[in-house]
């Protein structure tokens, strides 16, 4: 191949849904990507963020300029694949060097079949996206045509009504065996499970399980879209409502199955979009935010405590604060816009939060809500 034509097939674009065109570098797999282009502002972590399920019909932008200097490996996956449809960046490090690099970052987009841009203003991106909210998206590489690339951002139909959850969740119920995440990958301490915790995969990352597992939790993960029944049936002593993509609002086997359970008094958990789906279970509404909240810096207070606590965030939809059932009380509040990050039950056993305590990447300082649960389930033993 020619120089010339090695460098043009290095070339690809960014084409808003407003006609906006960015010009970049292809850093991952060829073709065209679509998807609603979101913001996350973490300074660590593209492995994480790529692999998590919530991610879904979605391309990340991260606004640190520089990614990719650690490489990527098998032991930082939050899922089994790469689920964000894209990745956008300012600059592609020269060189992977760390102790755990198994892969360039470019080498794991290329292998994972993802679309990938460098050499981007993610600032102006990010500024277009804060100021005019999320908007949709396409990147495409090799053969660029700006406004075939308009057009696709513009046919995609946005993540409001997209039920995400029952397309990414596992196909079959299965027990827990990933590890934990002080003991590391294939550890668990099955000898000393004193709770059986029923996870609902929407899109669960794994480290909130590896989180359960340190807790001597034994987890039984079941697919989105099982029964109330089924789940019963596993006598757990707690539930848990993971993760995951799309809107919550049409998830509607979700929210009869929760509705069901809380007629149990089971210790009930929600992270994210099980917040969702807890809260419109309860008699709450959910909301699109303008451009959401995806970072691992978001200060969320504790109402109780008064305690402030540095959190990850990521989520394009919120329940909404001025519609809340009196069964519901407010725990948690985001500090960056007021948004409501935390409710638990008046009358059950039951609670959830908007961020993500599970972290990775991000810091633990809400990780306590997980001794909570336990707490729940020591309280119901
Ligand atoms: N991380 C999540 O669970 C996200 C929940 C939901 N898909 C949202 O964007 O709000």
């Amino acid at each position: 191949m020619s120089i010339l034509a090695s460098q043009s097939a290095k070339r690809a674009i960014l084409v808003l849904a407003d006609g906006t065109v960015f010009r970049g570098t292809a850093i991952g797999a060829e073709g065209s990507a679509v998807g609603e282009v979101v913001f996350n502002t973490a300074m660590t972590g593209y492995q994480e963020i790529l692999t998590d399920p919530s991610y879904t019909e979605q391309i990340v932008t991260l606004t640190y300029p520089h990614i990719g200097n650690t490489g990527t490996n098998s032991e930082d996956q939050e899922s089994d694949q790469v689920w964000a449809k894209g990745l956008i960046i300012r600059d592609l490090a020269m060189k992977a060097s760390n102790f755990r690099s198994e892969e360039t970052l470019s080498g794991y987009l290329q292998r994972h079949n993802v679309v990938g841009i460098a050499d981007i203003d993610t600032r102006r991106l990010t500024r277009i996206l804060r100021e005019n909210g999320a908007q949709n998206g396409c990147i495409m590489v090799g053969e660029l045509d700006e406004n075939k690339a308009q057009e696709l951002a513009q046919k995609f139909p946005g993540l409001k009504g997209m039920d995400l959850a029952k397309e990414v969740c596992c196909e079959n119920p299965y027990e827990w065996s990933g590890g934990s995440w002080q003991l590391g990958e294939g550890h668990t301490k099955p000898e000393q499970s004193q709770y059986h915790v029923v996870a609902y995969d929407y899109g669960c990352k794994h480290n909130i399980l590896r989180l359960l597992a340190d807790r001597n939790c034994k987890i039984t993960v079941v697919p989105a879209q099982t029964s109330a029944e089924d789940v019963l049936a596993l006598n757990p002593d707690g539930i848990f409502l993971s993760n995951g993509p799309g809107d919550p609002e049409p998830c509607d086997y979700a929210i009869t199955a929760i509705k069901t359970l809380l007629d149990k008094d089971i210790p009930i958990f929600g992270i994210c979009l099980g917040h969702q789906l807890l809260a419109i279970a309860s008699g709450a509404q959910s909301m699109k935010m303008k451009f959401g909240h995806h970072g691992a810096n978001h200060p969320v207070q504790d109402l109780k405590t008064k305690r402030v606590m540095i959190t990850s965030q990521n989520h394009g939809f919120a329940v909404d604060e001025k519609q809340l059932p009196d069964n519901l009380e407010v725990t948690h509040v985001s500090l960056f816009d007021g948004t409501l990050q935390g409710i638990r039950r008046k009358d059950k056993p039951a609670f959830s939060f908007q961020g993500h305590p599970e972290a990775s990447p991000g810091p633990h300082d809400a990780s306590e809500l997980f001794d909570h649960f336990i707490e729940l389930m020591q309280a119901k033993a």
